[in-house]
């Protein structure tokens, strides 16, 4: 059921009560009770192993987004998140939130004529995952009860890890435990979740990134684990991980907007391994944002571009590429996907185009767009970029890629690919000469769950 919100001018949610705000979630699988917002952050995942997902998408007033271009970060996200989550957190809590996360530039740069770069590596970890992980931490130190620890298990592919790591830092009551594929890393993503100790903790594990998030949603549905330890999950299948991620969807077109008055028809690319800010830009979409088309931009993990080609839905064991943070053979937001679209092939395939590269052309496209444009592009966005040359001849639009995490964070294939140094920004600079903290446990989840038993005794890994 979708719910058609009064036009009331730009501070319309203002004009709104809490209780018309009151938002539940279903699951994905529906064998669960619907849940609060309160009580799906908390749980992180359903019962019946399907998703959180939102009861109805608001649509956003006109007005709304004739002032979208002078409206800031926290002004936007104050907004769009006040339907989802405002009833539990409170329309003053939710605002305080949103300042306390986008203290940092999300830029609109052009690469090319038409093309753009949507800049989301200016924040501490230099990620895009540094929005959701600031949102979420601040939402569960709201809900978390004082004689509750809550664990916070989170997979990683590299740039989760780290935001996690960052946003939840220090945090009373929660930790962190965070399992990343022994080597599938990069070798400053890693240092970024090693060496912070506190209430961070580290698992290697012998397997791949989606090994982990199996390892994680095992642990979510082992009833004797989850009746002795709160447990919640930091990944984008969290939806205070998940939603805030449309923000800068509304930001990038507000800005696009500003440049390209009498424009109408915008592409954006998104670099995907887990789908889940693939999903909130749809979900974006599926609240009035006006973007024609969304690219599913991967590497050789080609599972999404494969089903959107062939209509059929196969996971594949994850294969190791220079664009390590989509290394991910079983993309777990993509039931959202599939739900934002009434489970119509077709309806997601008008939307939704597939596009994918390899290691070689990913390199080529870097160093290309390096001498011809003379900017540098992460692994991850060349693929975005490279996507959007390709297809826009086609779907006539302009386009904007996520520039999903900043170059440096993949500092040694840069410099092989460059044959020059890239220099890190000070927000990396500061986990030179660290020392790595880290646990390693074979790929079995007996062993994952009696390390978080004695983490959960003695306090510590
Ligand atoms: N690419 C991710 C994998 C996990 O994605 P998430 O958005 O679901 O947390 C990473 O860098 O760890």
């Amino acid at each position: 059921m979708f719910r058609k919100y009064p036009s009331k001018g730009y501070a319309w949610w203002n004009n709104l009560s809490i209780k018309q705000c009151k938002m539940n979630y279903y699951s994905t699988n529906r064998q669960t009770a619907e849940h609060s917002f309160k009580e799906s952050v908390i749980k992180g995942l359903p019962q019946d192993k399907g998703l959180f997902f939102p009861q109805e998408i608001p649509t956003l007033p006109d007005t709304f987004f004739s002032q979208l271009p002078d409206l800031t970060l926290p002004e936007i996200a104050a907004q769009v998140l006040a339907p989802y989550v405002s009833e539990d957190l409170g329309k003053e809590t939710l605002q305080q939130i949103c300042q306390e996360v986008f203290t940092f530039p999300i830029p609109l740069v052009e690469v090319e004529k038409g093309i753009y770069a949507l800049e989301l590596f200016h924040g501490p970890t230099c990620a895009f995952k540094d929005v959701g992980a600031r949102f979420m931490s601040r939402c569960l130190q709201a809900f978390a009860e004082k004689d509750k620890p809550v664990t916070v298990l989170v997979a990683t592919s590299g740039d989760t890890g780290s935001a996690v790591a960052n946003g939840f830092l220090g945090l009373e009551n929660i930790d962190v435990v965070v399992l990343y594929p022994q080597g599938g890393v990069s070798p400053i993503q890693e240092m970024q979740f090693t060496t912070l100790g506190q209430n961070i903790s580290a698992v290697a594990i012998e397997g791949t990134f989606d090994d982990c998030q199996a390892l994680v949603k095992q642990a979510f549905s082992d009833e004797t684990l989850t009746q002795e330890q709160n447990l919640s999950s930091a990944n984008s299948i969290n939806v205070a991980r998940w939603l805030p991620q449309m923000v800068y969807y509304f930001h990038a077109f507000g800005q696009w907007k500003k440049l390209n008055q009498d424009v109408t028809e915008l592409t954006i690319s998104v670099p995907s391994g887990n789908f889940g800010n693939l999903a909130a830009g749809l979900l974006a979409r599926k609240m009035g944002l006006p973007i024609s088309y969304f690219v599913a931009a991967t590497n050789l993990n080609k599972i999404v571009p494969d089903y959107l080609e062939s209509g059929t839905y196969k996971t594949a064991p994850s294969v190791s590429t220079i664009a390590n943070a989509m290394d991910v053979g079983s993309p777990n937001n993509f039931p959202r996907i599939q739900e934002l679209f009434g489970q119509q092939f077709e309806a997601l395939t008008e939307v939704v185009k597939g596009f994918w590269a390899d290691d070689e052309e990913i390199k080529g496209t870097i160093r290309l767009v390096y001498q011809n444009n003379n900017y540098l592009l992460d692994p991850h966005g060349a693929i975005g970029y490279l996507s959007l040359k390709q297809l826009l001849p086609e779907l006539k639009t302009q386009g904007i890629f996520l520039e999903t995490a900043h170059p440096a964070k993949f500092k040694e294939s840069m410099e092989e690919v460059l044959g020059q140094e890239v220099a890190l920004p000070e927000q990396l600079q500061a986990f030179l000469g660290r020392t790595k903290q880290v646990t390693i446990l074979p790929n079995d989840y007996a062993g994952l769950a009696m390390l978080l038993r004695q983490k959960n005794k003695e306090g510590t890994l």
